[in-house]
């Protein structure tokens, strides 16, 4: 026989005027830690800037500063990335190596959020730690040309889009945890993890924009962390490049990123 289709109309999802139902005391909890820990981890402080000035970075010492500097600001910025990781619910229950998986995979992508925040639409420059702002050509002469477009789209992008402090947090604390990252073991915990994170940043985001916005900024927000994905893995071609160069990264992080010495 014919198969029988049901097209007997269902449940009527959300209302556009439905009200929005208020944040729990455990979200708004959850979002003003995100967002000390946000502050608290910001930026180096001036004892950390000192401390890896002094270490020369390569033996052969590579005769672009400008490309040094960003390689020590990175590598303090992700030791910062490392600080707030552990400060998120439930990180540390995790095993330690599906830990250092997720900080592997995820601080390419933490960064560029840090870098957004740190952009200066008037002079459309990246202000790293509280020194030197980079224009997107010093950006380009520092070595990382094909990026530098890449990279001041995304921060023109966040900045029109108004994200703010909650929001970047939220959006950090989503890419930390990421369920589908390569050779995680319990990938079921971190799934779990990011929903209570996806929830937050959902209900943030209805109670703080109007109704009929919500949907379109949830929806931009999301897409943030797609694009999150490209701009890393675009990371990890820049490093690769890199390699093919006279210059040289740093041992930390061609460990973090995965770039296998030649
Ligand atoms: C030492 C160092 N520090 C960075 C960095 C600097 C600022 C933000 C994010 C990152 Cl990952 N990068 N990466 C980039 O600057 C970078 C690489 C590729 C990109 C990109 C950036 C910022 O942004 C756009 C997409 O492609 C590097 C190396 C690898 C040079």
């Amino acid at each position: 026989g014919c198969i029988s289709l049901n097209l007997s109309p269902v449940p009527q999802p959300i209302k556009p005027n439905m009200p929005v139902p208020p944040m729990t005391s455990d979200q708004e909890e959850l979002i003003s830690a995100l967002v000390h820990y946000q502050e608290e981890f910001e930026q180096p402080s001036e004892a950390d800037i000192k401390r890896i000035q002094e270490i020369g970075i390569t033996d052969d010492d590579s005769e672009d500063p400008k490309f040094e500097h960003i390689t020590k600001m990175t590598i303090l910025t992700v030791e910062l990335i490392i600080e707030f990781s552990k400060r998120l619910t439930g990180f540390g229950d995790l095993l330690r190596e599906d830990q250092i998986t997720l900080l592997k995979a995820c601080s390419s992508e933490v960064m560029m959020l840090r870098a957004a925040r740190r952009y200066d639409a008037k002079t459309n420059s990246i202000v790293f730690g509280n020194s030197y702002p980079y224009t997107e050509s010093e950006y380009e002469t520092a070595g990382l040309g094909f990026s530098a477009p890449m990279l001041f789209r995304f921060c023109r992008n966040m900045c029109r889009m108004k994200v703010d402090n909650a929001e970047y947090a939220l959006l950090a604390a989503m890419s930390i945890f990421s369920a589908d990252r390569p050779f995680l073991r319990e990938a079921y915990k971190v799934q779990k993890l990011q929903e209570i994170y996806l929830n937050a940043l959902s209900a943030y985001v209805a109670n703080k924009r109007a109704m009929n916005s919500f949907s379109i900024m949830i929806g931009k927000l999301l897409n943030v962390l797609t694009e999150l994905r490209t701009l890393g893995n675009l990371n990890s071609e820049m490093c690769y490049r890199i390699q093919l160069t006279d210059k040289r990264l740093p041992d930390l992080l061609n460990e973090i990123w995965d770039v296998t010495p030649k």
